[in-house]
């Protein structure tokens, strides 16, 4: 793992954005992009930028079960409203969480990863260490399923719904063998509440306890930290 540790957010977008130029120019067409506050400034810094990315597909890791574009909370909106809507993309792909029909919906979007292979997957971490929505426990080899969401991921994500009850109990994810197959993975992290899920997913043993250390069985994956998620490496 390379792993890349930056003053601060706004420096680790930047990070993260040079990364994404770099690999359009040598051909890259296909983005996998991921939701959060983490994100965001990858996000400011491409709609800033005058890259073209008219001919860019990107595929997103996942969606609330239950919520539709028009829902401000749900993964589709939120991209259309950080990027999409500035951003224009040649295609772009979201998990439709208004699909009540589990199989239907994870077989569909799993063909769709499959049939637009991600050149660079941009990856978040939960605090506990989930990638996309692959909570403790999931499977490392796994595709595109329904997945059911941790109290402590409902915790997590409370702060953009009005009330904890509001946030959906389940989603849509890429699975983490869906996730591996990206040729080349970039993970950021921000503030000291990523720090022990940043260092098990660098230094801790691969198991499903922790699903992003799978990604230390990738051969091309970059890490940008800020030195508060950066904390507790042992070789900062
Ligand atoms: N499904 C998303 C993840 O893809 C994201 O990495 C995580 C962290 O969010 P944040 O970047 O806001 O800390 O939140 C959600 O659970």
């Amino acid at each position: 793992m390379n792993i890349i540790v930056v003053k601060d957010n706004a420096a680790g977008g930047k990070k993260a954005f040079e990364i994404i130029k770099n690999g359009i120019e040598n051909g890259a067409k296909v983005l996998g992009l991921a939701t959060g506050s983490t994100p965001i400034s990858l996000y400011n810094e491409m709609i800033a930028n005058d890259l073209d990315f008219s001919d860019i597909t990107s595929v997103n890791l996942d969606e609330y079960v239950g919520l539709g574009e028009d829902d401000d909370q749900s993964y589709r909106y939120f991209m259309n409203e950080h990027l999409f809507n500035k951003k224009p993309f040649k295609e772009t792909f979201v998990p439709d969480g208004k699909n009540p029909n589990a199989e239907e919906e994870t077989a569909r979007y799993e063909k769709i990863v499959d049939e637009h292979p991600i050149d660079i997957q941009i990856l978040g971490i939960g605090v506990n260490g989930h990638i996309g929505f692959n909570e403790p426990g999931s499977p490392l080899d796994g595709t595109t399923s329904k997945v059911a969401l941790t109290q402590s991921t409902i915790d997590a994500n409370a702060r953009f719904f009005a009330n904890e009850d509001d946030v959906p109990r389940f989603a849509y994810s890429m699975g983490i063998g869906s996730i591996m197959k990206g040729k080349k993975i970039v993970l950021m992290a921000y503030g000291e509440n990523k720090a022990d899920a940043v260092k098990e997913m660098v230094e801790g043993p691969v198991t499903t306890h922790l699903p992003a250390s799978a990604l230390q069985n990738h051969t091309d994956v970059t890490i940008i930290v800020d030195e508060a998620a950066a904390s507790k490496l042992s070789n900062k």
